[in-house]
């Protein structure tokens, strides 16, 4: 690499340069181990690696050289965030920030040492931005494929413990609904529940609203028939977070999936006080989803542990349902029973005791 003689003391912008290489390949590398181990993904992986190995290319033998660890008083400093990460998600974003800071600073100070080194670093700084939001709806995606239960919400005052309980049973899929409060106390709860869900690494949605998910950085929004058109859902949530849309017929289900839907819900399978009014759609749709969705879906609508059976015969892996754990004694119990019994349809299945 050639290098540029700077007005700034030689020695100092060695340093600075040396410490910011150090830390965006550092960081990168934290990044890497959780797309190759965590989510499987060779591309994100190999995305990382490059990255890295053109970071390297700068970090020559004489930047290095002017390291000078013993005298630096950076290596003492730490802030109590830096002690703790409370999971994956913190420990990614973390990351994300150390290294993107670390490109700004090589961005700015790589000026002064070669004529291409800003620029280098600047478009680093845009292609670590894109990887964040991959990296994230990826996570994203992943969470919805491994959920097999979902649990859509009714407004109480046991909301949070119930929430609660059920993400300690293993719930990963949460959805807020509430029809009637403020769109104050909408706000306020959907930020908590939010943050409850991501505490659990479980994926929460909003109902209906997608001004409050982007306000509270929901995972994605809930449409039905009558909400927003999802292809303007898209856009103002752009492609990293997830859209799920209702369908009631096999007409609603093929436009969902055309318009770019990342679930479905399939309802109501039986007539329903939480949706009243709304007729069953019946075990015939379940059963025509079955066979034609590609991409996941739920079935919803009067789902309890006395016709689950009934429900999973059809061929259905996953179901949604807001009574059974909402109006539930034992929040925790009732999931755990659920995705149980979830799971082990799908081991039937994996083993051939049932048709696929
Ligand atoms: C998973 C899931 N499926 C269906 C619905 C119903 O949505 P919608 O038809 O918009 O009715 P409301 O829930 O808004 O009354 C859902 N919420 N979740
Ligand atoms: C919110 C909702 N949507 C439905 C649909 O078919 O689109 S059925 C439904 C209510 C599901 O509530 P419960 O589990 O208490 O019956
Ligand atoms: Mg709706």
């Amino acid at each position: 690499m050639e290098e540029q003689y700077s007005p700034l003391a030689q020695p100092i912008l060695y340093r600075i340069l040396d410490a910011n290489l150090d830390r965006t390949r550092e960081g990168l590398r934290i990044i890497e181990e959780w797309c190759r181990f965590g989510l499987g993904s060779g591309e994100l992986a190999e995305e990382c690696k490059h990255l890295r190995q053109e970071i390297a290319r700068w970090h020559t033998m004489t930047l290095r050289s002017y390291r000078n660890t013993t005298d630096d008083p950076g290596t003492e400093l730490s802030h109590p965030q830096e002690e703790q990460r409370s999971g994956i998600e913190q420990l990614l974003q973390a990351n994300f920030c150390r290294v993107q800071e670390a490109l700004r600073v090589l961005e700015e100070y790589g000026k002064l040492y070669h004529p291409e080194m800003g620029k280098t670093f600047k478009q680093m700084r845009y292609q670590v931005y894109t990887l964040e939001s991959r990296l994230l709806a990826h996570q994203r995606h992943q969470v919805l494929q491994n959920s097999y239960l979902y649990l859509v919400t009714s407004p109480g005052e046991r909301l949070f413990a119930i929430v609660e309980a059920a993400l300690q049973g293993g719930l990963t899929l949460v959805q807020y609904r509430d029809k009637n409060s403020t769109d104050e106390i909408r706000l306020k709860t959907a930020q908590k529940l939010c943050q409850l869900c991501h505490r659990y690494n479980a994926l929460f949605l909003v109902n209906d609203r997608v001004d409050i998910a982007l306000a509270v950085d929901a995972d994605g929004v809930h449409l039905g028939q009558d909400d927003i058109p999802l292809e303007l859902a898209r856009q103002v949530l752009g492609p990293q977070r997830l859209i799920g849309r209702s369908t009631h017929s096999p007409e609603d289900l093929k436009r969902a999936i055309q318009e770019g839907a990342d679930y479905i819900g399939v309802g109501p399978v039986y007539e329903t006080p939480t949706k009243a009014g709304r007729p069953a759609a019946g075990l015939e749709y379940v059963r025509h989803a079955v066979k034609n969705s590609p991409i996941p879906w739920f079935a919803i609508g009067g789902i309890d542990m006395n016709n689950f059976d009934d429900v999973m015969a059809t061929g259905c892996e996953r179901v949604a349902v807001v009574r059974s754990i909402m109006n539930a004694e034992q929040p925790t119990l009732v999931t755990q029973y659920f995705l149980s019994q979830l799971n082990r349809v799908r081991n039937l299945k994996a083993y051939k005791v049932l048709p696929n």
